[in-house]
């Protein structure tokens, strides 16, 4: 017999006198960890002292627990969950991934990276298998790829998506299929939906599994997020896992943001169902039993044989049957329907009233979806029935029973969503990384890897990919989406997790340290799964990956709606997995992330600065504070340096070499400006340096402003010693002078507006004002501190490009060239960030000559000075011949200057203004000058080169 009380209550035992005690599942969910748990807290006063009797024997614990189980909870949570599933699904489909808690990072121009492709002649795809950034499963940024409009690499962006369709796949519901013949490898289409953070995540999970939900849609994207394409999503949500899938999931990143592709494993006829091998190892109760049918099927999705060897399965409800979803678009939201999307993820704030009901009437009808929700709902009020019966005879109009009206399903009531997040208290559990997960497949207990073959190195070599350590972006100012609220109401952070989430700097035992709280394996020798690393993991039924081995000892896990569930009757071992038990049914406890993951993502929306706002050297800050997500990513990193730094075959360094490493690290390094990263970063520069690059390696430009020794140079300024040792130790040992000539020139034109000129070029590289060439160059470039700080005088102000009088907001570019960019605000231009903001460097580098100061009180000599470097470095860097926005050494003079003019002369304008109009001084800020000054610059190189190509330039 199920006791009605099951389903809202989980057992738990006294650590005095081991009792079992009944306690609300709410209550039970707010328990700490492992923390003692004694009578005198029981609620319930009579039994709220150890010499109370036990409620029922622990064999009836044990039986109520198994039929709650096998009932799977109440009647009234059976019907509940019927009504549901009688109901349509709706969907709303999107073509992006929406953040729900925070903004979408945006890209800074020097983080893009490009690739070494050419134009073809003949017209032919540009940026092939041998892209670098394609064998990097980085996306070609449009506009800045040497292939421009040829380029094949722009998939995502461009959704050049396959022809597909959603049709009935038997038991498992619907699935996708496609209309089209497909080529082994051929991009088929983006895994899309919200992206969500953990905590949203697992207030989702737990409704979604008290709610009765039969499909998932959960994916894991990395970095800590997953997306969830339930409410919304496009047609990739409807992809089936099977064991043997003809499809694979990759993860790419695309405009500096993680994304999720679904690329053909094998040839695919048109009219086959596309499938993947959700690859997710199960955690929690129950695997589920896998209706995929091949001939090879293991028989569960997620999980191990081994782990699932013993184990009863969740029988998957036969979906066969499953109304039609509904599918609306973006356009068509209104209240009542973002109230029904709401609804389906445990979001709407209030019950189904009757207009929503009828919306969702309307929506089936418009749709021509069968209704047959209505007729077990018998709780239904009359108004609305009435009302929705009238929309059956006149906008159904079918009269012949195609369209069946019924009652909208109840509304999921909300005592059957567990508690909302915020009262979640914080988690602490052991958890190893993805990157930690997929290194099992390509690497040995050791850390070395297994077959240092291309493709091994490639797959390694894409994990670089998850290891943002940089923020992940600034949270949403202003909720996305309703869900929203409940990931910014943060639980209170205890004494003991703030201490451990304090930033600091790690040491290497701290990395070490990261990687072991990480969940980190070194012994690891097991790999834990067969399927392609590359795959996203999705996560259905609730689940998500990946799980730790199943524990040890007699508990056999609680069901998830009931309680604790012992196998065995001995009242000291129920004390002891009680914990444990509880941790496995409590929403979150049992997430797929690595360890630390929760306090670090609350930590991340906590020390994540506003965007707007911010001083310069706070939005390099992501360097003075590290959040334990980034100390995660970190530990990560660490381990795939470990791998490199492993390797002893020659031929496999060589392909490291050959295969983007530089690159990854050249990205990567690009987020660590500051004192925090010092060991990561020497553990980058020893990869450097025990991989056999040439000097063409590191001088050849790979992001859109630069080559590795320019990041050199810049780490020759570094705070840290070492840093700036071995920076200067690899400039010398590669100086330009032994670069190729293609690679020299390119270079040199470089160096001759305005950037620090490479070491091997005269001058002592190992003293920092070598960076800033010899004496030759600095006249060349008219750089000498003389010239600089002499006031100048400018002629009438013109836009450079059109010759008629600038502007006086002169920053906004013409509105035709504003394509922004995305980048993330907060981590401006990390490899070259503005010398005089890291004043530690100023004392090692007399030769740098620009002006130091912060702020200006009016558009003085010394501002002039600072319009003047900025203008010089920032347009430097379009001469560099490989730049896609290349302008050459006469387009620079001309440009320089009347951009320089424009900018002085519109801050002297706005000086004017308010001193006339008495309203007050208002210092220039630097930090607010230089994202002016960079962003004006660009849009003007694109509005000259584009003008250039009309022919009007
Ligand atoms: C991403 S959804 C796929 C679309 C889903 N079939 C539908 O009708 O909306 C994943 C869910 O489909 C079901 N499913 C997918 N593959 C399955 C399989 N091989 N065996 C059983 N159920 C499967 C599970 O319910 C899973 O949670």
């Amino acid at each position: 017999m199920v006791n009605p009380d099951s389903a809202a209550s989980s057992w738990v035992a006294c650590d005095s006198c081991g009792k079992w005690r009944r306690l609300p599942k709410a209550l039970v969910e707010l328990l700490e960890d492992d923390a003692p748990w004694y009578c005198e807290q029981n609620p319930q006063a009579s039994l709220a002292n150890c010499d109370a009797p036990q409620e029922l024997t622990n064999e009836q614990i044990d039986q109520e627990m198994e039929s709650s189980e096998d009932e799977g909870g109440s009647e009234d949570e059976r019907e509940r969950r019927e009504k549901r599933r009688r109901r349509p699904a709706v969907w709303q489909l999107i073509t992006k991934n929406i953040y729900t808690h925070r903004e979408r990072k945006m890209q800074d121009e020097d983080d893009i990276m490009i690739c070494q492709c050419r134009r073809t002649r003949d017209g032919s795809p540009g940026c092939g298998p041998d892209c670098l950034n394609r064998m990097l499963n980085i996306e070609c940024v449009e506009d800045y790829c040497p292939c421009e409009e040829q380029c094949s690499n722009q998939m995502f962006s461009k959704r050049q998506y396959a022809d597909l369709e959603k049709r009935r796949a038997g038991s498992k519901g619907f699935g996708l299929f496609t209309k089209q013949d497909l080529q082994a490898g051929a991009f088929i289409i983006e895994y899309i939906g919200e992206v969500l953070e953990e905590e949203e995540y697992m207030r989702r999970k737990e409704y979604y599994i008290a709610a009765g939900q039969r499909h998932y849609y959960f994916m894991n994207v990395g970095n800590g997020e997953v997306i969830d394409a339930c409410r919304k999503g496009a047609l990739g949500r409807f992809i089936n896992h099977s064991c043997d899938p003809n499809c694979e999931t990759q993860k790419w990143v695309v405009h500096g943001e993680l994304a999720i592709g679904l690329f053909a494993q094998r040839d695919i006829k048109a009219g086959e169902e596309l499938t993947f091998d959700y690859n997710f190892e199960r955690y929690g109760d129950k695997p589920m039993r896998c209706l995929c049918g091949s001939a090879s099927c293991r028989g569960f999705i997620g999980g191990t044989q081994e782990i699932n060897a013993d184990r009863d399965f969740d029988e998957p409800e036969d979906a066969s049957m499953d109304p039609e979803p509904i599918m609306v678009t973006e356009g068509e939201e209104d209240e009542l329907l973002a109230a029904i999307l709401d609804s389906n993820v445990g979001l709407a704030d209030q019950e189904f009233d009757a207009d929503v009901r009828k919306k969702l009437h309307q929506l089936a009808v418009k749709h021509k979806v069968p209704i047959d929700w209505e007729s077990s709902d018998d709780d239904e009020n009359d108004e609305s029935k009435s009302s929705m019966d009238q929309i059956e005879l006149t906008t159904a109009g079918k009269g012949d029973g195609d369209v069946v009206v019924s009652k909208p399903r109840q509304p999921p009531s909300r005592d059957v969503v567990s508690i909302p997040s915020s009262a979640w208290p914080p988690l602490k559990f052991k958890r190893r990384s993805e990157v930690d997960r997929r290194l099992d497949t390509l690497a040995t207990s050791q850390g070395r890897l297994r077959e240092p073959n291309t493709n091994n190195i490639v797959r390694m070599l894409r994990l670089f990919n998850l290891c943002d350590i940089a923020s992940t972006g600034a949270p949403a100012l202003e909720s996305p989406v309703p869900g929203s609220r409940y990931l910014l109401k943060l639980p209170p952070r205890k004494e003991q997790q703030a201490k451990a989430d304090e930033p600091a700097e790690p040491s290497d035992a701290a990395l070490a340290e990261a990687r072991k709280e990480n969940g980190h394996h070194a012994s690891t020798s097991e790999p834990a799964k067969e399927s392609s690393p590359e795959a996203g993991e999705i996560l259905p039924n609730g689940n998500a990956s990946p799980a730790p081995a199943p524990r040890p000892g007699p508990c056999k896990p609680a069901h998830r709606e009931g309680g604790l569930r012992q196998q065995d009757s001995d009242g000291r071992e129920r004390e002891r997995s009680r914990s444990k038990s509880r941790e496995r049914e409590r929403p979150g406890s049992t997430s797929h992330r690595e360890d630390g993951e929760l306090p670090a993502v609350r930590e991340a929306v906590r020390f994540e600065p506003p965007r707007e706002g911010l001083r310069y050297e706070e939005r390099l800050g992501s360097s003075r504070e590290l959040t334990a997500r980034q100390r995660a990513r970190m530990a990560d990193l660490s381990l795939l340096l470990d791998v490199i730094l492993k390797t002893n075959s020659s031929s496999a360094k060589k392909e490291f070499c050959r295969c983007g490493t530089l690159r990854q690290l050249q990205s990567t390094i690009g987020r660590c400006t500051g004192p925090y990263y010092s060991v990561i970063l020497k553990k980058m520069l020893r990869v450097v340096e025990c991989l056999p690059f040439t000097a063409d390696d590191l001088h050849q430009t790979s992001s859109a402003h630069g080559s590795f020794a320019d990041v050199l140079k810049q780490l020759s300024m570094h705070a840290d010693a070492e840093v700036r040792n071995r920076s200067k130790d690899l400039l010398k040992k590669f100086p330009m002078s032994e670069c190729s000539e293609g690679v020299q020139r390119s270079a040199t034109a470089h160096d001759t507006v305005g950037l620090p000129p490479s070491s091997g070029r005269g001058g002592n590289p190992s003293s920092s004002s070598a960076f800033w060439g010899e004496r030759g160059d600095r006249e060349r470039v008219g750089r000498s501190v003389s010239r600089l700080m002499r006031p100048t005088r400018f002629s009438p102000a013109v836009d450079p490009i059109t010759a008629s009088p600038a502007p006086s907001t002169w920053a906004t570019p013409p509105s035709t060239f504003s394509k922004k960019i995305m980048r993330p605000a907060y981590a401006p231009s990390p490899q070259y960030p503005m010398p005089s903001l890291q004043p530690a460097y100023s004392q090692d580098d007399p030769g740098i000559d620009y002006s130091p100061d912060k702020r200006w009180d009016a558009p003085n000599a010394r501002f002039e000075a600072f319009v003047d470097y900025t203008v010089r470095h920032r347009l430097g860097k379009y001469t560099q011949p490989v730049h896609p926005n290349y302008i050459t050494a006469d387009d620079f003079s001309r440009l320089y200057k009347k951009i320089k003019h424009n900018v002085v002369e519109a801050e002297q304008k706005t000086f004017e203004d308010r001193r006339r109009n008495n309203m007050g001084e208002k210092p220039i800020e630097r930090d607010k000058m230089e994202e002016r000054i960079k962003t004006y610059v660009r849009e003007t190189v694109k509005a000259h080169n584009l003008k250039k190509r009309m022919g009007l330039a």
